[in-house]
């Protein structure tokens, strides 16, 4: 196991966002996270990141609590990639995916040559390379998301963690992001709104609605028209397709 979240619950006021969910991310499997508006995908990756506490349940990264593993421990190995992820808008693309370096060095260490090449790796993985002096401030939706990428990859983690990674990206560089995601030998928990994507890319699927888990399994155990009916309330058909074998949603 990678990460594993048992009976997890947050509320926040009266309100129960996350109710009594428990998960399992394999080693270096895709897991995608699905669910409507408001079912609290976002909620679960802040618990899973260790960024917020639940009131009750556990979260485990390989068989030990996060509550006892340090900040910058934690920070070594996950690496999260929040919705709206923004930085200091005076750096430059290459200063922001050496921010991913941080977590790796001391007060005494110097830049090194290892830091080195895992920011042009991670600028070159996610087609940021040629733009490595522009200003981050100039950049266009999509390429501000790929350096948020290229700077959770340059943190050379264990898991990631990202919501909604494709949501400003062009239908090149959506495809282009989750073949490079599902390839890594990462343990990755993507939120995704689109099923299909989802379904192509992700060896296993967790569905919520109302804070709760209401399907988890494979893509073609879990994206059932039944399913689609019931959670997302969109008639569909599924098949599976003939080009990579995975269920292929047609909405109707
Ligand atoms: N800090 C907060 N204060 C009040 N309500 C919150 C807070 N955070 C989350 N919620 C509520 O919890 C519910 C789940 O929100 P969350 O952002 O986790 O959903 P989501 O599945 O990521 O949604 P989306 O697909 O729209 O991004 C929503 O009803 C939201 O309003």
């Amino acid at each position: 196991m990678s990460i594993k979240a048992e009976n997890l619950v947050w509320k926040i006021g009266s309100k129960t966002v996350i109710d009594g969910i428990s998960l399992v991310a394999e080693p270096g499997k895709t897991l995608g996270l699905l669910g409507p508006n408001g079912s609290g995908k976002t909620s679960l990756l802040r618990l899973l990141a260790g960024l917020k506490r639940p009131q009750s349940g556990q979260i485990m990264l390989d068989g030990e609590d996060i509550r006892t593993i340090g900040r910058r421990p934690i920070a070594q190995r996950v690496a999260f990639i929040e919705q709206h992820a923004a930085t200091n808008s005076n750096l430059l693309v290459i200063d922001v995916v050496k921010l991913g370096r941080f977590p790796h060095r001391s007060m005494f260490s110097g830049w090194t040559p290892a830091d080195d090449a895992a920011v042009n790796d991670a600028l070159e993985q996610t087609g940021m390379a040629a733009k490595r002096n522009d200003r981050w401030q100039s950049l266009s939706g999509g390429e501000k998301q790929r350096t948020q990428l290229a700077r959770a990859l340059a943190q050379s983690p264990r898991e990631l963690i990202l919501d909604e990674p494709t949501n400003h990206l062009d239908i090149h560089h959506q495809i282009g992001l989750m073949r490079l995601v599902s390839s890594l030998p990462i343990t990755s928990i993507i939120a995704l709104h689109d099923l299909n994507h989802a379904s192509m890319f992700c060896d296993r699927l967790v569905v919520m609605e109302a804070g709760k888990i209401v399907a988890s399994g494979t893509p073609d155990e879990v994206l059932t028209q039944d399913l689609l009916r019931d959670v997302f309330s969109v008639e569909a058909r599924v098949e599976i397709s003939p080009h990579h074998r995975r269920p292929h949603i047609y909405f109707v």
